[in-house]
């Protein structure tokens, strides 16, 4: 198999972090081109290869696998892969990119055919369509399925077995893949006690202690100052929207309920602002821009806390627009004093367009936790909410941060 990289000879001696100046050395080739600056394409042979450039007075244009791309000097330069600039055990960059000229500029440019044979290459075409701006724009960071009540109901998403999730990687696997895609995903067979919760819990990440406490425990006795603690019902939100990092996930384990309702209402956010930026990517814009501050004042026996999280209703990554956190919370959200009065008229707008996407029935999926089975829910993602209940309910459940959660799937081989 041949491997083909480009490779850029930068007139500029490359400093490094150290003290010792060396010369980018050439790749070993027998089949090259060299070509001084200059605005023409210029076409590797074969033509089948479909590999071309041109050097510009600012970048280098370069076209391969359908892709047409742009790269600017100083970002080739800080991407060097050569032993001296980048460390490949350890994954770092050697380079100290302070000390590359801004104004640096490639004396040359090539394409080489060389053989891989674990010599590092400056920039393999492939490493760079994968990792150009262009590339990246047409790749998503979080395959996922949005769904509603029915793709999810027909969809039949497994529960994974406690067992098989706690003791093979192939369950643990399962389960992530579910939660990846779905943004919920449930284990059954759990002995319903708040041990035995957290031991699930720490099999896929660690557990986010907040002001709730590490693995938290709630009734309908108002022990903390907030709704989550009555028997009322729950709108539709997502929680912690008032820390500037929300929880990435929410475990509920209920673990007992001797009386009436109190089913878990869950809801796809991400399909609901799918729907806003087809009917008006204009709201759906400002709800990506808008800042807003959620709000936590509580003051109720002991507990005193004020909680503030700044942040749009809907972030995205700015360079392909896709959603990567929700921050719904209606009960939670404060003053808006951050927005001018004609653009709070229009973020209002926007958010009842977002609103009545979150309330159409066929978006809602109603569940009863029943002690046994455990319900993680992405809560960047995932809206839950909760019906009214009597009785005695008890649940149990903690928070997870989410870096350790994607770590452990990416560990499994997925994509997160
Ligand atoms: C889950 N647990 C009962 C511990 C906390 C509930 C937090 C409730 C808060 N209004 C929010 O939505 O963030
Ligand atoms: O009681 C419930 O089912 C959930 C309440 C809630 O929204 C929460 O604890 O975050
Ligand atoms: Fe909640």
């Amino acid at each position: 198999m041949w491997c083909r990289s480009l490779a850029c000879l930068f007139k500029v001696p490359c400093q490094l972090s150290g003290s010792t100046r060396h010369r980018s050395p050439w790749l070993p080739c027998d089949r090259r081109t060299v070509l001084t600056a200059a605005a023409r394409w210029h076409h590797t042979a074969p033509e089948s290869l479909k590999c071309a450039w041109q050097l510009h007075g600012d970048h280098l244009e370069l076209r391969y696998a359908n892709t047409l791309m742009r790269f600017d000097f100083v970002w080739l330069r800080d991407h060097c892969r050569s032993a001296s600039c980048y460390n490949a055990k350890t994954n770092q960059r050697s380079l100290d990119t302070a000390s590359v000229d801004l104004g640096i500029k490639p004396k040359a440019v090539r394409v080489d055919e060389t053989r891989p044979d674990g010599h590092v290459t400056r920039y393999g075409l492939e490493w760079l369509v994968k990792n150009s701006y262009e590339g990246q724009k047409q790749q998503v960071m979080h395959p996922r399925i949005l769904w509603n009540a029915e793709i999810y109901r027909q969809a039949q998403v497994p529960s994974v077995d406690c067992r098989s999730f706690l003791e093979t990687d192939e369950g643990l696997k399962e389960f992530l893949q579910n939660f990846l895609l779905y943004g919920i995903a449930f284990v059954e067979n759990v002995t319903p006690t708040k041990e035995d919760t957290e031991i699930l819990a720490e099999r896929i990440s660690l557990i986010r202690e907040t002001i709730y406490g590490r693995m938290w425990y709630f009734t309908s006795d108002f022990s903390r100052g907030d709704t989550a603690y009555t028997k009322l019902a729950l709108d539709r939100h997502t929680d912690t929207t008032y820390f500037q990092e929300p929880c990435g996930i929410q475990v509920f384990h209920c673990l007992k309920h001797e009386g009436t309702g109190g089913r878990t209402l869950l809801v796809d956010g991400f399909y609901a602002a799918e729907q806003v930026l087809r009917q008006a990517p204009d709201q759906f814009e400002l709800l990506s821009k808008v800042p807003l501050k959620h709000e936590y004042v509580e003051n109720v026996g002991d507990c005193h806390n004020h909680m503030i999280g700044v942040g749009p209703v809907l972030n995205v990554y700015p360079w392909n627009n896709e959603l990567y956190l929700i921050r719904y919370n209606n009960y939670d959200r404060a003053v808006i004093n951050t927005v001018p009065y004609d653009v709070v008229h229009r973020w209002y707008a926007a958010h009842r367009t977002l609103t009545t996407e979150l309330r159409r029935p066929e978006n809602e999926l109603w569940v009863k936790l029943k002690p046994g089975k455990a319900l993680f829910i992405d809560n960047w993602r995932v809206l839950h909410g909760r019906e009214a209940f009597t009785g005695y309910r008890q649940l149990c459940g903690c928070y997870l941060t989410r870096d350790d959660v994607l770590n452990t799937a990416r560990l499994l081989g997925l994509q997160a």
